[in-house]
Order: C-alpha cells, then sequence, then structure tokens
C-alpha cells in the first residue's frame, strides 16, 4: 500500500529508446517538470515474458546474444539515469499488468509517456496498456480531478522517436503551406526505396536531436509516496541472467563471448556513443565506408550502429548530425554520405512497415502474391546449422550463430539462398534471425525479408552464391574463419570444395561428404520467382 502522495507523476515506459540523448519521452518529461505539470518521474524497463517466450516456428523470440546485450543496455540506463539523480525502475511482467501499479500514490492527473511503435505485438501492447490506464481507480487522483470537473484516470502518450526524418514532416502539409509529401499512414508512399529517399531528401528536414537531461531533471517520487514493491525495485541491483523471464523450463545459457566476433559489443548508450566516436573521430572509417561496407571480417568494415540503433541506445538523428559536424569539420565524401543513405534504408522500412501494417509478416508478402513452399525439413537444417556445403552460406550462418551479428552481405545471399534456391518459406528465415540477431528490428528484419523473397513489389536480387563470395571474400578468409574444414584448400577451390579432385581433397586434409558436406543440388529445389531478373 503506498502513502499518500500529492505528485502529478508522469511515469516513462523505455521500450526500444534506451538513451537518455534525443529521446523524446525524456524530453517532454523535463518540460513538464519545468513548467510544473509534474512534480515525479518514474522511469521504467519492463522484461515482458511474452518477448521471452517461443515463436510459432519453435525459436526463442529474443535469443541469448540479443537478451544478454539488453541486460547491458537496461543496465547502462539505469546506471545514467543515477548520474542525473534519477532511477530506472525495472520490472518483469506485462507492461499493462505493472504500470498501473506504479501510478498509485500519485494524486494529480498522470502520464504514462512512450515511443510510438507500429507492428502489431507492439500496437496491441499499447492498447491493453492504455485500457488498464482507464479501468484503474485511484481515489486520490479520482477526488482531485472530480474537483475539478475531469477524470482521475491516467492517460498513455505515445511518440514518434525511432527514425531519422519525423513522420510529421512527412504526412503534414509544410508550415508555409502546400501539399504534404506523403498521405496520411504513408498510404501512398512507393514500395521501392529510391524515389522514396529522393523525395524525403529534398523535403524534410532532419530535426536537431534534444540534449539529454541534466542532474535533477528527472525528480524521482519520495519512496514513501510509491507502492512498497516498487519501491523495492526501484532500489534493486541491475537485472540479472536468471530474472529474465524465459519459461523455466526453457532458459536458454548465458552466452559467452565468441574469439570470432567482429566486435565485443556492449549494450547501453555509453558503448554507443564510444562506438560513435571511434568511427568518425578517432579513426576517420566514416571516411571509406562506401569501400569496405561490403567486407565480412573485423570491427571495421562497417560501423555496426546496427544493434544500438535497434534497442535505441543511439538515436539516428544523433548519428547524423554527428556526420554533419564530421563532414564540415574533417571531410565530407561519397562515404561519409553513404552511411546517411543506408539510415535512410532504415527510415524506409519502419514507414513500409506503418503502410502496409501486418502484411509484412504474411506467407505472400505485401505483393499477396501466392506460393508454394519446399517443406523439407532436412533442407531447411543444414542452411540454419550451416552445413549446405556452401562455403559462404555455412560461413555466415555459423558465425549468425556464435556471435548474434553478421555482415549485410552475409544476410543478402542467405536470404536470397534460402528462398530463391532452396525454395523454402522466407517466414522461416525471418524468424529465425528474429531470434539470433543483436540488432533484430522488426521492421528492418521482416522488411529485408519480404524484400528479399521477392513478395514487396520491389527488384528481385538472385545471388550466385559462389560468385559473390569469389568477389567479396577473394582470399577466402572470411569462409575459413568459420569453416575450419576448409582451413587447407587451396583459393582456388575454397569458394566450391566440391570441385576439388580426390587427390586435392586428401592433400587438404578435407574429404567432401565426410568433413565437409557435400552441396545440396539446388536445381531440384529452388524455384526462382517469375520475374526474377537472373543472378546478381
Ligand atoms: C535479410 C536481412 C535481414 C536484416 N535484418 C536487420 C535487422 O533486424 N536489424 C537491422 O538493423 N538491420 C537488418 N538488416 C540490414 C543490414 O544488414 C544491417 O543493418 C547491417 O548489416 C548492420 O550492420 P552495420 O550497423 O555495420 O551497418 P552499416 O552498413 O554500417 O549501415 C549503417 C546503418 O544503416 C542501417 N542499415 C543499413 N542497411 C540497412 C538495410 N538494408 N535495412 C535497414 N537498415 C539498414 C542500419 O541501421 C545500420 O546500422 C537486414 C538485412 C537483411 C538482408
Amino acid at each position: 500500500m503506498a502513502a499518500a502522495g500529492c505528485g502529478k507523476r508522469v511515469v516513462l515506459w523505455f521500450r526500444n529508446d534506451l538513451r537518455l540523448h534525443d529521446n523524446y519521452i525524456v524530453h517532454d518529461a523535463v518540460q513538464r517538470v519545468k513548467r510544473g505539470e509534474a512534480s515525479e518521474v518514474l522511469p521504467v524497463y519492463c522484461f515482458d515474458p511474452r518477448v521471452y517466450g517461443t515463436t510459432p516456428w519453435g525459436h526463442f523470440k529474443t535469443g541469448a546474444h540479443r537478451a544478454a546485450f539488453l541486460l547491458e543496455c537496461v543496465t547502462d540506463l539505469k546506471s545514467r539515469l543515477r548520474d542525473v539523480g534519477s532511477d530506472l525502475l525495472v520490472a518483469f511482467g506485462k507492461p499493462e499488468e505493472v504500470l498501473p501499479g506504479l501510478l498509485e500514490g500519485s494524486s494529480g492527473p498522470s502520464l504514462v509517456l512512450t515511443a510510438e511503435e507500429v507492428t502489431s505485438e507492439e500496437t496491441r501492447t499499447d492498447v491493453a496498456v492504455a485500457r488498464a490506464l482507464k479501468q484503474q481507480r485511484r481515489p486520490q487522483a479520482d477526488a482531485a480531478a472530480a474537483a475539478g470537473g475531469g477524470s482521475g484516470s491516467a492517460k498513455l502518450l505515445r511518440f514518434w522517436g525511432h527514425t531519422m526524418y519525423h513522420i510529421d514532416d512527412l504526412t503534414q502539409p509544410p508550415e508555409g503551406g502546400g501539399k504534404a509529401t506523403f498521405a496520411p499512414g504513408m498510404k501512398d508512399m512507393p514500395d521501392v526505396f529510391t524515389p522514396f529517399r529522393e523525395k524525403v531528401e529534398k523535403r524534410c528536414p532532419v530535426w536537431k536531436d534534444l540534449p539529454p537531461p541534466q542532474k535533477g531533471d528527472l525528480p524521482l517520487p519520495p519512496t514513501e509516496a510509491l507502492p512498497a514493491a516498487a519501491a523495492a525495485a526501484l532500489a534493486a541491483a541491475p537485472p540479472t541472467w536468471e530474472q529474465l523471464p524465459y519459461p523455466p523450463a526453457a532458459r536458454p545459457p548465458p552466452p559467452t563471448k565468441h574469439p570470432k566476433a567482429v566486435l565485443d559489443f556492449k549494450g547501453g548508450e555509453t558503448a554507443a556513443l564510444a562506438r560513435l566516436r571511434y568511427y568518425l573521430w578517432d579513426s576517420d572509417l566514416i571516411a571509406s565506408y562506401f569501400d569496405t561496407r561490403n567486407g565480412m571480417l573485423g570491427g571495421d568494415y562497417s560501423t555496426k550502429f546496427a544493434p544500438w540503433l535497434a534497442a535505441g541506445c543511439i538515436s539516428p538523428r544523433k548519428i547524423y548530425h554527428e556526420i554533419r559536424k564530421y563532414e564540415a569539420q574533417r571531410q565530407s565524401n561519397k562515404s561519409t554520405y553513404w552511411v546517411i543513405f543506408e539510415l535512410i534504408w532504415r527510415d524506409y522500412f519502419r514507414f513500409f512497415a506503418l503502410k502496409h501494417g501486418n502484411r509484412i509478416f504474411f506467407e505472400t508478402g505485401t505483393s499477396g502474391l501466392p506460393l508454394v513452399w519446399n517443406p523439407d525439413a532436412d533442407l531447411w537444417h543444414r542452411w540454419r546449422d550451416g552445413r549446405t556445403g556452401l562455403p559462404l552460406v555455412d560461413a555466415n550462418m555459423r558465425e549468425l550463430a556464435a556471435t548474434g551479428f553478421m555482415s549485410n552481405r552475409g544476410r543478402q545471399n542467405l536470404a536470397s539462398y534460402l528462398v530463391l534456391d532452396l525454395g523454402i518459406d522466407w517466414r522461416r528465415g525471418a524468424d529465425y534471425f528474429e531470434s539470433q540477431l543483436l540488432d533484430y528490428d522488426v521492421t528492418s528484419n521482416w522488411g529485408n525479408w519480404v524484400a528479399a523473397a521477392g513478395l514487396a513489389g520491389g527488384r528481385i536480387n538472385h545471388f550466385n552464391i559462389a560468385k559473390q563470395s569469389k568477389d567479396y571474400d577473394p582470399q577466402g578468409d572470411y569462409v575459413r574463419t568459420w569453416c575450419p574444414e576448409l582451413r587447407h584448400v587451396p583459393v582456388g577451390k575454397v569458394h566450391e570444395p566440391w570441385l576439388m579432385s580426390k587427390e586435392e581433397q586428401e592433400k587438404a586434409g578435407c574429404r567432401i561428404g565426410v568433413d565437409y558436406p557435400n552441396p545440396i543440388p539446388v536445381s531440384r529445389h529452388g524455384r526462382p520467382h517469375a520475374s526474377s531478373g537472373g543472378y546478381a
């Protein structure tokens, strides 16, 4: 039971926005405190058991790599909030069951502020939270509200903040008059990237990133005004692996850091800002991004911002303005622009999901094309476990399972191979990526997959895997890293080891069909799309 309080409380419900800089909910709460509309701010993160369950395809919805990364993100957020005199209440439960209780002891009109999501699982939770807040009875708040003729129930306010471009600039008429760039809900946005990019780049600004809060900007409710369980949760130590709400019988073991991982990804805003500093100012790597971005080995070939962007530890606007600053102070070239170009892809998939709703998850994609899939479970397992006999595919799948990360080049090839060569239902691959990726982002993942499957109305890239392997891993260093069976296979055969003669196999210590698998005869399974433009 909470002691009587008198504060007007704002609950900050953090989700995929685990940062203090450029965070609309944080900024809004600070402004409310400054204007005297709120006197208490309670930051909260919920580990929702639904997100730690099993998917319809039998994978952990949040695999161990990402779960460990998220634990670090939440721990870092708690520490950064403490630095400004606040704290983070970490709860284990469904938000609609946790959040209403946190408003007990607050007498004024209370608010829950959160980030706006676009996909159905997340928006369903929003609806459940809004309903639970409405149904909650808070006698003190009701009495105070009744005196003013209003209602005492708390409200959920959602803020757009995940993308570099703001939805308002895309769907509302410009201030000086004229037509909005796109219709409400993005209903008329093109289903191909280039015209979308050209329009937004021409017509829409990127808002300045918001400053982080200062010490004292987010006053916590007094402990005695909180329900006892909430006060205890607020004072608790950072969350641990054992507390993650996996089903008890199916808890995966915590992952170990892999020595071959491209980077020792550490979750949290602190590490994200350090990576931004490193990639731009400390190393100047950004100035050669265009030439290195198709690499697969090591930390430096691409920005590696994705895991932090997905958890919201860094904002795309922050990256954008830091790049513009770098361009003004150091150098500006195709590479520096190309990181921004890639961030527009990220925006594109979020707006694409807003436009198409649940169709990005449908078997027939957004194009509605009916297809027949190959149900062969053995083929699926060979793909998932990195035993297809195609070194590029196997190396990438093993890297993903061992580290939770994979290059963009790898992802493009794997998706093409699974769907267009093996003919396996694309949703199975997307679902596995959802489980495994450190940087899993619902709209980037499902959007890229539905596009790779050729079911999103855009160009279809059907890759010739052996050619891609030779083009992007000419010495075979990458495939040898993850397929040590191929260690002694000569460069000329390492991408197509089945072409080795018996003598060559003996010499390389790699017998095909024994030490390394025979390749899957894709011509028997593949069903390239009728409108496929052929091999890329
Ligand atoms: C089948 C498939 C699934 C994917 N799933 C995800 C996912 O769940 N989460 C995710 O963030 N990215 C996903 N991507 C996109 C891309 O592969 C990763 O963003 C990128 O490899 C991450 O590495 P990086 O941060 O070093 O990227 P960089 O090459 O350095 O790019 C900079 C940033 O631009 C954005 N970006 C780049 N390419 C894309 C793209 N094609 N789509 C959307 N954003 C992009 C990312 O935020 C990335 O961090 C997927 C791509 C494919 C083909």
